[in-house]
């Protein structure tokens, strides 16, 4: 059936600022892909070409099957997609907005009943969808907003930083929402997201973006093997005996300092046995045992020299000073 998206070294160019820059992206049917990246990298404007907002400057996007640029009629008819802070009015009852969604899109009426319902029950929103929007919750709105994207059983949704502005609890439940639809309705989700919790505890496929490029594609767990590693640190009593693991450890590779041994590895859990046992009959033994596993905020600070912290303290894209060994 082919992919779900393909883009070839798609570009968006304002005047002088590419935004995009030759994007290749492969998105399969059924995948939840997560792009990720400091504000300004281009993930908006990704999405706004794949979703028919605006044409690329150059290159193709392929959505569902259908040109971007030539097809927009197709792609629209078979995607969702809620951006940051569009949504539902307020006057009216949840419901209803639903229903005139529905019947925006050319649904019959008792199809978008059902359909209404449906997506009620899947978001948990049978106990608010008949109050007037306004008196809704932030979590609940960003609930219902995704039911209005999800009215017309899109193939495709894009969910363009779905959980920015939620406190945890309400970020913890709408993942969970998100993921059981994805379960029931079997629809393909691309979401973009500065939260790298979110990205790593959700998605498959992480797609890394700076600077209008793609600079990373893989799923959270290769990311993280790949370019950042576990770090092993074994304590010992004295700097004597630090310095003699060192030696009995030379192969696999690390450095002592004062009393501690620092191993980077890409399977810190799995190695630290054998080293135990290594140690043990060298007569070193050891007084402390620590594995420290990568964030993706390691791999991005990696790829990037940047952080790209949760909460966005750091997201302007300057860049942070050179962390110091403790
Ligand atoms: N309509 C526009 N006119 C001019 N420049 C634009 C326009 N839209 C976006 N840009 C610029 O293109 C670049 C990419 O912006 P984009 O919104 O795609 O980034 P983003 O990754 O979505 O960032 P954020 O995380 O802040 O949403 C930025 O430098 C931005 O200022």
């Amino acid at each position: 059936m082919g992919n779900m998206i393909e883009t070839q070294r798609l570009t968006k160019h304002f005047k002088d600022v590419r935004a995009v820059d030759g994007i290749d992206l492969t998105v399969a049917r059924g995948e939840l892909v997560a792009l990720l990246g400091p504000n300004g990298a281009g993930k908006s404007t990704t999405l706004r070409m794949l979703t028919t907002l605006i044409p690329p400057t150059s290159g193709t996007a392929s959505v569902a099957g259908f040109d971007v640029v030539r097809q927009q009629r197709e792609v629209r008819q078979r995607i969702g997609y809620i951006g940051q802070g569009n949504g539902a009015g307020h006057s009216q009852r949840g419901r209803d907005e639903l229903l005139s969604q529905g019947r925006a899109y050319g649904m019959g009426l008792r199809q978008a009943r059902t359909r209404a319902a449906e997506l009620i029950d899947s978001l948990g929103l049978g106990d608010v969808a008949d109050r007037t929007v306004s008196t809704l919750s932030g979590g609940q709105r960003r609930r219902l907003d995704i039911a209005m994207g999800l009215i017309h059983a899109p193939e495709l949704l894009f969910l363009d930083e779905p959980s920015t502005g939620l406190d945890p609890q309400n970020r913890a439940n709408l993942q969970e929402h998100i993921l059981r639809l994805r379960a029931e309705h079997d629809t393909t989700i691309v979401l973009t997201t500065h939260y790298l919790d979110e990205a790593d505890s959700m998605a498959e496929r992480v797609i890394v973006v700076d600077h209008g490029r793609v600079i990373a594609d893989d799923s959270p767990a290769r990311l993280k093997a790949e370019h950042v590693g576990d770090t092993i640190r074994l304590g010992f009593d004295t700097e004597h005996a630090a310095a003699g693991a060192a030696t009995v450890l030379s192969g696999r590779g690390g450095s002592a300092y004062g009393k501690e041994l620092t191993i980077r590895t890409e399977s810190g859990p799995r190695q630290v046995p054998g080293m135990l046992e290594d140690l043990r009959s060298a007569g070193l033994p050891v007084a402390s045992v620590e594995v420290t596993r990568p964030t993706l905020d390691d791999v991005f600070l990696t790829l990037t020299g940047r952080s790209l912290r949760e909460g966005g303290s750091k997201t302007d894209g300057t860049p942070v000073p050179e962390l110091v060994e403790v």
